[in-house]
C-alpha cells in the first residue's frame, strides 16, 4: 500500500497545504509538523460513527500522545474530552482554557499533590487505579468537603497483540485493579460505601498500536459481564463504560490497520450485543484514542548531514535529529518510513540506514530505508510521527527539542517554539 502523503504542483511534499521545503527553510530543522485537518477529520469520523450508532458517548483524546496548549485547543474545538496523566498535562490543559469538566485524570501513581490539584480544579473524572489512591482521594475529598466522579480502572486479563512494553491489559500489569483475583470487586465495594465518590463506571485499556479487533471485542465482553455481575451483586448501575485507547495506525507499507472508525463500529457492536444478552442498561461508551488522532497527522522534517559508507553493508545517512525527538525506534524497535521532501516519488537508488545524530549506536531512526540519491542539506520527512514523538522527546546530549508547527489550509503556525541553548541551561544552577 502506498504511503499516505500529498504532493504539490512543485512536486514537493505538502503538509496541511504548506510546502515541506518551505517549512524547513522558514522554521529550520528538525521540525515537527502537523496537518491539523487530518486531526480534525479523525475526530469527526469518530463522532459520526458514534452518532450513527445512536448511543451516548465521549471521545477523550489521550493527550500523552501529544500534549500542548494548541493540541488541547484543537481537541476542544472538535468537541472531544481529553485525558491527562500528570499535573503537568493538567496544567497545560488549564493554560489552554480546556473545560475541566471534560478531563479524565489517569495514572498508576498520582501524587497527593496531583490528586489535590484535580479536586481543586474540579476535573470531571478521576480514573482510580489502586487502593493507595482510594485512600488518598478519600482524605482529600473529606478535607475539601466535596465529591468526585470516578471510574475504576480494571485490568481485564487480556494480552493484546502488540509490543510487550505497550501492553497494559494483561493480569500482570502495573495498571488498575485486577479482575480475576477479586481486587476490582473489593475496590468497588470500598468506593460504593463512601459518599464522597460518585462511582460512574469502569475503565480498561488493553494496550496500544493494536490492529486486531479481537482484543477489543474480548475486552467489551469481559467488562459488560463485570457490570452485569456487579449490578446483581452490589446493585451497581454503571453510566460509563470506558474502553480506553489503542487503535493502531500505519507506520509502514506492511501495516494494514483498520480505520479507527471501522474498529470503533466493531467495538460498539460488541458492547451492544453483550449488553443485550446481559440485560443491563446500555452505558455511555467512552474511548480514549491518542495515537490514531495525532500519529498519522505528524511529520518530522530533518536535514541530511553526513554519510558513512561501510563496504558491503547499508550506508549510514545521518540527519540532524534522532532519538532525542523520536525515541520510539530505539525504545520499541518501532518502524517508520521516510521520503525525500523535494521529490517524494523519485525512483529509489539505494537502501540505507537513516541515522540520528545522538551519541548512541542504537540511534537509528529507520533501518533499510529505500531512498533516491540524497545530498547534504536535503530535507527528509519521516511520516506518521505525530504520536509519542515530541511528547517523549528529551534533551539528551543537550540538544534542544524541535519546534512544532501546525499547518492548516496553507497556513503554518509555530505552536511550540524550538528550544534554544539558553533554554537548555535555564534550570542549571552554578556551583562555583
Ligand atoms: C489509559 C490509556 N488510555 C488511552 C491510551 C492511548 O492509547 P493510544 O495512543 O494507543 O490510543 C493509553 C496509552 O496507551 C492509556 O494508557
Ligand atoms: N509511548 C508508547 C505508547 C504507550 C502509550 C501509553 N500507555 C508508544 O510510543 O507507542
Amino acid at each position: 500500500m502506498q504511503a499516505d502523503y500529498t504532493i504539490n504542483t512543485a512536486g514537493h511534499l505538502s503538509i496541511g497545504g504548506c510546502d515541506a521545503l518551505a517549512l524547513a527553510q522558514e522554521f529550520k530543522t528538525p521540525l515537527v509538523v502537523y496537518d491539523v485537518s487530518k486531526i480534525r477529520q479523525t475526530f469527526q469520523d469518530l463522532h459520526a460513527t458514534f452518532e450513527a450508532a445512536q448511543i451516548d458517548y465521549v471521545i477523550s483524546y489521550a493527550s500523552k500522545a501529544f500534549a500542548t496548549i494548541a493540541m488541547y485547543q484543537v481537541a476542544k474545538q472538535e468537541h472531544a474530552h481529553i485525558d491527562v496523566v500528570s499535573g503537568g498535562e493538567l496544567f497545560t490543559a488549564m493554560q489552554a482554557n480546556f473545560p475541566m469538566a471534560n478531563i479524565s485524570f489517569h495514572g498508576n501513581n498520582k501524587s497527593y499533590e496531583e490528586l489535590t490539584m484535580a479536586v481543586d480544579q474540579e476535573v470531571g473524572m478521576i480514573v482510580v487505579d489502586n487502593f493507595t489512591e482510594i485512600k488518598m482521594l478519600q482524605e482529600i475529598l473529606r478535607n475539601h468537603a466535596t465529591t468526585a466522579n470516578i471510574l475504576l480502572r480494571i485490568t481485564p486479563g487480556i494480552s493484546a497483540h502488540t509490543h510487550e512494553y505497550i501492553q497494559t491489559g494483561q493480569a500482570d500489569s502495573k495498571f488498575g485493579f485486577d479482575l480475576a483475583s477479586g481486587q476490582a470487586a473489593e475496590a468497588l465495594q470500598i468506593v460504593l460505601a463512601d459518599e464522597h465518590f460518585k462511582v460512574c463506571g469502569i475503565h480498561a485499556h488493553i494496550g496500544s498500536q493494536i490492529f486486531e479487533s479481537t482484543g477489543f471485542v474480548e475486552e467489551a465482553k469481559i467488562l459488560v459481564a463485570t457490570l452485569a455481575n456487579w449490578q446483581a451483586e452490589y446493585g451497581f448501575n454503571a453510566q460509563v463504560l470506558n474502553l480506553g485507547g489503542g487503535f493502531g495506525i500505519r507506520y509502514t507499507q506492511d501495516d494494514e490497520p483498520k480505520a479507527p472508525q471501522d474498529m470503533l463500529i466493531t467495538v460498539i457492536n460488541a458492547v451492544k450485543a453483550a449488553v443485550a444478552s446481559a440485560q443491563i442498561k446500555m452505558p455511555a461508551i467512552w474511548i480514549e484514542p491518542g495515537r490514531a488522532v495525532v500519529g498519522p497527522a505528524g511529520y518530522s522534517l530533518y536535514r541530511v548531514g553526513t554519510r558513512k559508507d561501510v563496504p558491503g553493508i547499508e550506508a549510514y545517512i545521518t540527519v540532524d535529529g534522532g532519538m532525542g525527538d523520536n525515541i520510539r525506534p530505539a525504545l520499541y524497535q518501532a518502524e517508520y518510513e521516510a521520503v525525500l521532501a523535494k521529490n517524494p516519488q523519485a525512483p529509489t537508488t539505494q537502501t540505507a540506514r537513516l541515522a540520528g545524530k545522538y551519541c548512541e549506536s542504537g540511534d537509528i531512526l529507520i533501518e533499510h530505508q529505500a531512498l533516491p540519491d540524497v545530498e547534504q542539506g536535503d530535507v527528509i520527512a519521516m511520516l506518521a510521527t505525530g504520536a509519542y514523538g515530541y511528547s517523549m522527546a528529551s534533551n539528551y546530549n543537550r540538544n534542544g527539542r524541535p519546534a512544532v508547527v501546525f499547518a492548516e489550509n496553507g497556513i503554518a503556525k509555530v505552536v511550540v517554539r524550538r528550544e534554544t541553548y539558553q533554554d537548555l541551561v535555564a534550570l542549571d544552577v552554578s556551583y562555583e
